[in-house]
């Protein structure tokens, strides 16, 4: 089973950068996503790396110059190998959900390319401030109006994704990227997956244990409690609210401070535990929010449409840029 990682510690730019990106990417184009509002990246090659933005789970993420149009992308590439072949069946499966995705709310994609060595490599939308994670290490905790911005921001992307039947699975603060105008983007499909029908069986789409599992729905994380059928759309309804609790709160909310956040602790937190503590400084629409997100009961969870007109989210009014201030 899957332990739950450690927040990492970024490290801006301290890897030394590759050489010069035709030594290294000499590419076999896959099909490739083209928008008209896009500038048409043919090659990899046509991309020169600038610098790290950050590494993940299986690869590292660049920020990345097309020389032609001098346009600011981000290049996501994934490194498999022969040990990693599923990993790579989970990234063609994000390949595949990017290229059908196109809101304002979600990290846009600009081109999936084959690299070298089955490497797979994704030129995606620049989101320049980089993740909720980095500035909640930077202002620890974030005002309700700017909360319910965010909430806005991730519920209308939900909507949009829950739409074309996309459940994201992965929804924590780094996969929630923000740009230069302070807009909150949903990025990271790397264990989404595209539903047939309503709910989700055991053994079936729901493999519970991939994704993070601090973030994680009670019913993702323990099915059988559930007989192994849950609906996967709740699921990101429960990340979303422990997101956002843990910008009211200023850490992972679901444990105590200086609790370690390994798997035990989790699925007694998750899946045994009583609600959610809200601080007492928090506003009652807020807290009937929160609550209302993490319904332990996902049948009786609110559902995106619904948190759409909650109060809190409905009557908060702030400025993309608000989140930006003072960061
Ligand atoms: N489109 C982007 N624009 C700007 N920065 C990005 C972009 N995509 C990713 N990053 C940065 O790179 C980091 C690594 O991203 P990546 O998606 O590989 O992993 P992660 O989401 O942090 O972790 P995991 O692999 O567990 O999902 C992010 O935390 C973010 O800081």
């Amino acid at each position: 089973m899957a332990l739950v990682r450690e927040r990492r510690q970024q490290q801006p730019l301290r890897l030394p950068l590759p050489p010069s990106s035709k030594q290294l990417l000499p590419c076999h184009p896959m099909p490739t996503t083209f928008r008209p509002d896009s500038p048409l990246i043919e090659r990899l090659s046509d991309l020169d790396k600038l610098a790290v933005l950050g590494h993940g789970n299986g690869g590292t993420v660049y920020k990345v110059c097309h020389r032609n149009s001098s346009a600011v992308f981000a290049l996501k590439v994934l490194r498999f190998d022969c040990d990693t072949i599923a990993i790579r069946h989970q990234a063609i499966r994000e390949a595949e959900i990017l290229k059908r995705v196109n809101s304002p709310h979600v990290v846009r994609c600009h081109g999936v390319f084959d690299g070298q060595s089955g490497d797979l490599c994704f030129a995606t939308e620049y989101m320049d401030a980089g993740s909720l994670h980095d500035l909640l290490r930077i202002r620890r905790i974030l005002p309700e109006r700017v909360i319910a911005g965010v909430a806005r921001r991730v519920l209308e992307g939900l909507k949009y994704l829950h739409g074309m039947r996309i459940v994201h699975r992965d929804l924590k603060p780094s996969n929630l990227l923000v740009n230069g105008r302070g807009e909150v983007k949903i990025a990271d499909f790397g264990v989404s997956r595209v539903v047939a029908g309503d709910t989700c069986g055991g053994g079936g789409c729901c493999d519970s244990y991939v994704g993070t599992c601090a973030y994680m729905s009670p019913e993702r994380f323990d099915p059988d409690t559930c007989g192994g059928r849950y609906d996967g759309f709740a699921g990101d309804v429960w990340s979303l609210g422990v997101v956002l609790l843990e910008c009211h709160v200023g850490r992972y909310p679901l444990i105590s401070a200086g609790q370690r956040a390994d798997w035990a602790t989790l699925m007694c937190a998750i899946c045994f535990g009583g609600p959610p503590e809200v601080p007492e400084t928090a506003s009652e629409e807020f807290e009937s929010f929160i609550r209302r997100c993490l319904e332990k009961d996902w049948r009786r969870r609110a559902t995106v449409q619904e948190l759409l007109s909650h109060p809190f989210v409905a009557r908060g009014h702030s400025s993309a840029q608000d989140l930006l201030d003072n960061a």
